[in-house]
């Protein structure tokens, strides 16, 4: 088995969350609040019979080409430190300018492998000889692919690539975090967690959360991009109106505190924005109805 970490680094646009999306799948992946990584978030994993990837997200690689500058110039190098692979990402339809010179110089592998991916081949007006040549001469990089992440043409054979530079090792998350009903009990944890917290006495007993939907939904950035956030209504269920009152706070206060709360928790282990409706309602002495309670408990 092969198991490995990996960076996708590149300039803004250049691809990075769409060849995710078509390596990963858009589909909810949730991870564990594992101490496996600390200065990177998960953006994706693959897992199959060769092994496992991870895709990580390394901070400041990706943000505004003047927060990357910043970044670059503070030479925080030590975010790819638990890194075992760098995709680094290429646009050929954009000159190449000085960011991706100094991105180049920076990233010239060392200790890690670099695998260079000229994105965008669907694309008319691809100088895709120019950039290789530049590739080769300022990152020697350990692979030289072209593909287009837009209509998944060569992400196969990335995989291959990745999967045959990675080391041996075990999957670091178990499948069963990626399966479609673990993302419904993880929130229902986080929001129960933030709710009990929050309230003292008897109240926090009588609190279970009912996740009523979940789904993701595609958002139109200002500049045309498709993003994906993640859309959860969820009511607090509580056993009388007195507890329910509690819960939601003067003026709303309190179920406003833990909605916010969860949110941001929810956030650190799904890899999209959150959005949460969440609402408090009463059904009496749930915790004596049996079909209920088997279902909570099952
Ligand atoms: N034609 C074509 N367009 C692509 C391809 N890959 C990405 N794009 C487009 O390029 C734009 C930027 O893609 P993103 O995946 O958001 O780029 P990113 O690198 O994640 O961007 P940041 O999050 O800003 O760093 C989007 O409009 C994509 O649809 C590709 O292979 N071919």
């Amino acid at each position: 088995m092969k198991a490995a970490f990996a960076a996708i680094i590149g300039r803004p646009s250049v691809g990075k969350s769409t060849l995710l999306n078509t390596l990963c799948g858009n589909k909810v992946s949730i991870v564990a609040p594992s101490p496996q990584t600390t200065r990177n978030t998960i953006r994706g994993i693959h897992s199959d019979e060769r092994g496992q990837i991870v895709f990580l997200d390394t901070p400041g690689f990706h943000d505004s080409e003047k927060k990357m500058n910043r970044y670059l110039k503070e030479n925080a190098l030590s975010a790819l430190q638990e890194i075992d692979l760098v995709v680094y990402m290429i646009d050929p339809t954009r000159p190449a300018g000085v960011e991706e010179k100094t991105l180049m110089a920076l990233l010239a592998p060392r200790n890690r492998t670099t695998i260079a991916v000229i994105n965008k081949s669907d694309l008319p007006g691809a100088r895709i000889e120019q950039i290789s040549e530049l590739l080769r001469s300022e990152l020697d990089p350990a692979e030289l692919l072209v593909l287009s992440a837009r209509t998944g043409e060569g992400t196969e054979k990335l995989l291959e690539v990745l999967y045959s530079h990675a080391p041996e090792g075990e999957p670091f998350y178990p499948p069963e975090y990626y399966t479609d009903q673990e993302p419904g009990f993880r929130a229902s944890e986080i929001i129960r967690e933030w709710a009990v917290n929050r309230v003292s006495q008897e109240v926090p007993h009588a609190i279970y959360v009912e996740i009523a939907d979940m789904e993701e939904r595609e958002v139109q950035t200002s500049a045309g991009e498709t993003r994906y956030k993640l859309w959860i209504r969820a009511f607090l269920v509580v056993e009388r109106e007195s507890q329910k009152g509690i819960l939601v706070g003067k003026k709303g206060k309190l179920i406003s505190e833990i909605r916010k709360g969860a949110r941001k928790d929810l956030e650190k282990i799904f890899p999209h924005r959150v959005e949460l409706d969440l609402r408090v309602k009463v059904n009496p002495k749930w915790r004596n109805k049996d079909p209920l309670l088997k279902r909570l408990l099952s």
